[in-house]
């Protein structure tokens, strides 16, 4: 099914909320609270689309807008192609000049709306740091203490969201270096996830957990919650698909560039191949493989929500 390519707007006021309208009646989806927008017509650009949707629907001004992330939703009559746009400034006021009811709401308050299946990823989205720290392996430290204080500096650096990654321990001796990783994350307000056994991940009270390539292949149902993150390293258009089936939340896509010799896994895609592939995925996409956090504007640049790693998300 060819997919309809349709542009919509994160609009916050200055405490934070976002702006969202009620889908008149008549409409696909009617009643659903939406991020404004529509559809791009043929030969608009993205800016352009949003500019004069946002014209004709709230009588709004846009003078900056930039890509937050995009995906590709099947409905059961029609696949869209959402792109969501981060409007940096505007003139006038909003108002609902098709009738339209309006909302400045919280996230937390927006996660209570009805609102239309292909958004529920893009709200998990909107809660997270796009940049997404994973750590090194703790087998490549002298000790745990060495482990923790490299775990605590990306803390301290700013990341908002960090990922324990430790395939090398078994669930026996990732148990108690989880716990005092979680503390450590908590302390900063930091969101973490485990790498690990989703159960695991649940006892230790992760954020979420992170699904392996060879996870995800293997997994038949998400694994956690609706109130818990689940991520899963994809590496093919089936994973994306699967990932999308499964109802998980975002997914990183990898390897973007080079991660070093012998260390391959999977070809290279370079961010022709990361924005092809980003087209069709039904969830957020993160870049990761060779990628450091000042690649997050590439990354956008090509449909992505953000950038993962390891080695360059270091403190420095
Ligand atoms: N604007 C918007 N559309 C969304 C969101 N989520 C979602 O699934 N959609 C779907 C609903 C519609 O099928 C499509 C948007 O089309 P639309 O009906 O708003 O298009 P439009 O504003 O150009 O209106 P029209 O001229 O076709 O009447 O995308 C969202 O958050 N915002
Ligand atoms: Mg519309």
């Amino acid at each position: 099914m060819k997919s309809v390519a349709v542009v919509a707007a994160v609009l916050r006021d200055g405490q934070g909320r976002l702006l969202l309208a009620q889908r008149p009646a008549g409409k696909h989806l009617a009643g659903r609270w939406e991020f404004p927008g529509g559809k791009l017509e043929p030969d608009e650009s993205p800016a352009e689309g949003l500019v004069r949707e946002l014209a004709e629907e709230l009588g709004i001004g846009i003078t900056r807008s930039r890509p937050l992330l995009s995906l590709t939703h099947h409905y059961e009559d029609r696949c869209i192609r959402l792109l969501l746009r981060e409007v940096g400034a505007w003139e006038g006021v909003p108002t609902g000049l098709e009738g339209q009811a309006l909302a400045w709401v919280s996230l937390e308050q927006a996660g209570t709306l009805p609102m239309p299946a292909a958004d529920r990823p893009m709200l998990k989205a909107l809660a997270l740091d796009p940049r997404y720290a994973i750590s090194p392996d703790p087998a490549a430290f002298a000790d745990t203490e060495s482990f923790l204080s490299d775990w605590e500096s990306r803390l301290q650096a700013g990341y908002g969201w960090v990922q324990l990654r430790a395939n090398s321990l078994t669930a026996s001796e990732l148990r108690p270096l989880a716990l005092c990783c979680g503390a450590l994350a908590r302390r900063y307000r930091a969101r973490w996830m485990l790498n690990a056994e989703p159960t695991l991940a649940e006892a230790v009270g992760a954020d979420g957990v992170h699904l392996s390539l060879e996870r995800l292949r293997a997994c038949r149902a998400r694994p956690l919650p609706a109130d818990r993150i689940v991520t899963a390293s994809c590496q093919t258009a089936e994973d994306l698909r699967l990932a999308g089936r499964l109802g998980l939340d975002l997914v990183t896509l990898s390897p973007v560039a080079s991660i070093g010799p012998g260390r391959s896994s999977g070809p290279q895609l370079d961010w022709s191949g990361f924005e092809r592939l980003c087209a069709d995925s039904p969830l957020p996409v993160l870049a990761l493989g060779g990628v450091g956090p000042d690649d997050l504007p590439r990354a956008r640049a090509a449909g992505g929500f953000g950038v993962a790693g390891t080695s360059r998300f270091d403190a420095s």
